[in-house]
């Protein structure tokens, strides 16, 4: 493959070339299944200069259109992730994809844009959030960003208005776990949910109990166990099922929308299930790992594959994978992502002495459409209509950014994929994207696979070949008040006038 001169840092990465010369497509994708969230039909779709023009049964085009007969195929939004970590400094390294590979990474797995968390620069949130522009200089795809809030003042206060109202920011993550570095206390945590309320902006959080899993993790070395598997033993899913219900109980008083980030367990599911039926806003995300994998690869006698698997909350046990998937399949998790934090095997080995060092995070970013295609639509847990809404469309619409994004509708962005549902993936670090020497999905194989992917409006993904351009992707502001926030002033208004209603006192007798 032809290494022109504009790959960023010199590298050539393998498999894919960037061309220079970007033509506005003109696109007609022919007698498909195309697939929304709230309809599937069979249809013809044209694009041109990036936009869906129109999507409607045999519609006829002139010359210079690039034609794809995607008959017996289902043509659908590309994914959104709304959990990816790229270039982040994390325990001591550097997550070991970027803005380039892990981007190029997504859209060969179809998936056409995600959402990045920015980690504040010593605390400041401008800072972040220029540090990750630049990071993102050498995108290829579309891609937002949510902050991290890790410490609290006037001046972090200040910032997230700065956030929403310049930088189209809706969306800040606390970390109740990861004591001493990113871990935030429940002042800092009630403060966070009331500010974000004051902006419209949707507050997640990272729900484990952090004092407890320092505890827990101290109790595993004490007893000498400093393996990958004292890392699952030293923070169970009673750690995340406590904090799960703590961040829901402050968001209900509060009365603010809560979006808990890669649920791992059943007990901090059904915490989230139980806030839903009594009516609360609360986003449960589950993510590729903790819906295909279980823990015994953490008792695994290499290191470096069970190192690989150490990820926080960690990979729970057989069982707790079967019933998030079925969380998933009837709208009790709203939505998927990947928590893409990879770091290969020479990051893993910082732990090999003390888990308390190993690099916590998956890859996933690649194969979240996949995975999710067949573990989910294949076996019959779940419609392809479904599959749409989990993998694409609740995150517009949670961030804002519907119907540009999350749909193929006249006006959409072009961001496309073509799925063989008989066609079948199987999945190697050999062959992936990313930059890592391991892949914790590694022989996984199955039906269904993504063939080509459109993003912006141009096809860049076909016959297993990449063509991305670095500097190409588009920063994507969303806009706060999403609709988790329709009604919210409503239900103040009455809890207020509940509190003002006078209280007519007899005067005490004494
Ligand atoms: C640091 C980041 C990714 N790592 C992880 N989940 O283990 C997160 O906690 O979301
Ligand atoms: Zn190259
Ligand atoms: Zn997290
Ligand atoms: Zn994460």
């Amino acid at each position: 493959i032809s290494c022109s001169t504009s790959e960023p840092q010199g590298f050539c990465a393998v498999g894919y070339e960037s061309d220079c010369g970007l033509s506005s497509e003109k696109i007609l994708i022919k007698g498909g299944t195309v697939v929304n969230a709230h309809r599937k039909e069979v249809a013809d779709v044209y694009i041109e200069d990036g936009i869906v023009v129109s999507v409607r049964p045999n519609i006829k085009v002139g010359d210079h259109v690039k034609i794809i007969d995607a008959t017996g195929k289902y043509v659908m939004p590309g994914g959104i992730d709304p959990h990816t970590h790229l270039e982040m400094e994390f325990m001591g390294t550097v997550t070991i994809d970027d803005f380039f590979t892990g981007q190029a990474a997504a859209l060969a797995g179809g998936t056409t844009m995600h959402i990045d968390f920015v980690i504040p620069v010593n605390g400041n949130l401008s800072a972040g959030f220029e540090s990750y522009m630049n990071k993102a200089k050498k995108a290829v795809m579309d891609y937002g960003f949510h902050m991290a809030i890790t410490k609290w003042d006037e001046g972090v206060s200040k910032d997230m208005e700065l956030m929403v109202n310049e930088h189209g920011i809706n969306s800040f993550k606390f970390f109740m776990a990861y004591k001493g570095s990113l871990m935030i206390r429940d002042e800092l945590l009630l403060q966070g949910l009331q500010k974000c309320k004051s902006l419209g902006a949707i507050a997640m959080v990272h729900a484990e109990n952090g004092d407890a899993v320092a505890e827990g993790q101290k109790r595993m070395i004490d007893l000498g166990i400093t393996g990958p598997e004292g890392h699952a033993l030293s923070r169970p899913p009673v750690l995340e099922g406590e904090a799960t219900a703590r961040a829901i109980r402050l968001a209900n008083f509060v009365n603010t929308p809560l979006y808990v980030v890669h649920v791992m367990s059943i007990d901090a599911m059904e915490e989230i299930a139980k806030a839903r039926k009594a009516g609360q806003r609360v986003i449960g995300e589950p993510v590729a790992s903790g819906l295909i994998l279980d823990d015994s690869w953490l008792w695994h006698p290499d290191y470096t594959t069970a190192a690989k698997y150490v990820m926080s909350p960690p990979i729970r046990t057989s069982g707790h994978d079967k019933a998030l998937q079925a969380a998933l399949s009837t709208g009790v998790l709203q939505l998927v992502g990947t928590d893409h934090c990879a770091f290969n095997s020479t990051q893993k080995a910082l732990g090999s002495e003390d888990f308390r060092k190993i690099p916590n995070g998956v890859n996933g970013i690649e194969e979240r459409m996949h995975l999710i295609w067949d573990k989910m639509v294949e076996s019959g847990q779940m419609t392809v209509t479904d599959y749409v809404r989990v993998t694409s469309t609740e995150c517009a619409k949670v961030f804002n950014i519907y119907p540009r994004k999350g749909a193929i509708l006249e006006g959409s962005d072009a961001d496309i994929i073509i799925l063989n549902p008989n066609a079948s993936f199987k999945i190697a670090a050999a062959s992936h994207h990313s930059r890592s020497d391991t892949n914790v999905y590694e022989g996984t194989k199955g039906k269904g696979k993504v063939e080509v992917t459109i993003s912006q409006g141009r096809v860049v993904y076909e016959d297993g070949k990449l063509k991305v351009t670095p500097g190409s992707g588009r920063y994507i502001r969303m806009p706060p008040f999403g609709y988790l926030f329709d009604g919210i002033e409503k239900a103040d208004a009455a809890y207020f006038a509940s509190l003002n209603a006078p209280i007519q006192r007899t005067k005490s007798a004494a």
